[in-house]
């Protein structure tokens, strides 16, 4: 038996609950079927939470932040610093997903695994350094084995603060200049893809800059070519908050703690936590498709349908936050609404098929 915590099984989906879902909704006073995937993702929801009326009250979102060796190599539109400073932005609440999480009530969790340009300590921002930054890939492993299992750990050391703060959802975000470049090198690698397939802009480079991009992620694959084993994949490739990410996703799912899937890269992490343990894919729910180009792929590897399609291409855990209203109202409707029952409204009539041929004009 495999003894590493990441391997360990995901809690099991609690099909009682979602089949009383199920039947609520059938007494609720509306066609069958009329909210579409509203009704399922109660269904599901009450399957993670257990119980026949999920809420989605208590959203936390830890946004992990890390440096990248390869930003070297000239692949982001933006500079390194910016990494750090967005850190000590996310603590202040000028960025977006710090606006986003007052607008919904969530915990914002800042969590600085290592920046070059490094802000210090700040108010509101867990300093778990791993390293200034990882390795440049294209010379030698991102991570060694050690920083990379640091890195897992501490996502899941933060499932557990959301798990133990009462939450009912975790969204994961992320902020590293340069990790789109990881992430899609650890998804060519997973899924044996071309990086010019999944490449795309990141920040906003322009073709050539793609091209230079695509070039460096090559070479980084030919370096890292002999690398099997999921996991030493994100050694080789990934990024602090990457691992970071890949772990909180593994110890939700441990912990019965609903993941609610961002953008290209959290994706690419939560693509490496199933191939380390398959059976996280059931606690995983995607919330929309970004604009980066290989997120459309990434989510079929994980047969995933998101939740929207807004265009968005920012990270930081931002297309989750934004649809957590949609699972407020899946979730309001189911228990809010009245019954045909309660309501004294007359429920379906025999559908036609069952009415005898004479009868129909
Ligand atoms: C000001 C600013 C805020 C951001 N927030 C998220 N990202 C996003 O952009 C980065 C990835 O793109 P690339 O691989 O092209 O560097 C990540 O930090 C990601 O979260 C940002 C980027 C910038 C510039
Ligand atoms: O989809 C994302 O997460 C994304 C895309 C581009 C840049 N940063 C993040």
């Amino acid at each position: 038996m495999n003894t590493h915590w990441w391997a360990w099984p995901a809690a099991t989906l609690d099909r009682q609950a979602a089949e009383a879902a199920h039947a609520r909704q059938q007494t609720l006073t509306k066609p069958p079927g009329s909210l579409g995937r509203l009704e399922s993702l109660v269904g599901q929801l009450a399957a993670w939470q257990g119980r026949a009326c999920p809420q989605v009250d208590r959203a936390w979102i830890s946004v992990f932040a890390a440096d990248h060796g390869v930003a070297e190599e000239g692949v982001s539109a933006f500079p390194q610093a910016v990494t750090g400073e967005m850190v000590r932005n996310f603590a202040g609440g000028g960025a977006a997903i710090s606006v986003l999480a007052r607008t919904l009530g969530a915990t914002l969790d800042v969590v600085n695994l290592g920046t070059v340009n490094d802000p210090g300590q700040i108010d509101g921002v867990l300093r778990a350094i791993i390293a200034p930054s990882t390795a440049n890939f294209c010379h030698a492993p991102a991570m060694t084995r050690a920083q990379c299992e640091t890195a897992l750990r501490i996502g899941a050391e933060r499932v557990a603060q959301a798990r133990a703060a009462g939450a009912d959802l975790f969204i994961g975000g992320e902020m590293g200049i340069a990790n789109t470049t990881s992430a899609t090198a650890l998804a060519c690698a997973l899924l044996g893809e071309l990086p010019r397939t999944l490449a795309g802009a990141g920040t906003g480079l322009d073709d050539a800059g793609i091209a230079r991009k695509i070039a460096v992620i090559e070479r980084a694959l030919r370096r890292h070519a002999d690398a099997v084993e999921p996991i030493e994949l994100l050694c080789r490739l990934g990024g602090f908050e990457i691992a970071a990410l890949a772990g909180a996703c593994i110890a939700a799912a441990q912990a019965r703690l609903p993941v609610l899937v961002d953008g290209f890269i959290v994706t690419a992490a939560a693509l490496a936590a199933v191939r380390m343990n398959p059976s996280v894919r059931d606690w995983l729910l995607f919330a929309h498709r970004s604009h980066e180009r290989g997120h459309a792929r990434l989510l079929d590897a994980l047969d995933a349908d998101p939740l929207l399609d807004l265009g968005l291409r920012l990270g930081e855990g931002s297309g989750a936050a934004v649809a957590v209203p949609l699972l407020r109202m899946a979730c309001a409707l189911h228990a809010g609404m009245a019954t045909f029952a309660q309501a004294g409204v007359s429920e379906k009539t025999a559908s036609s098929a069952e009415i005898p041929a004479e009868s129909v004009s």
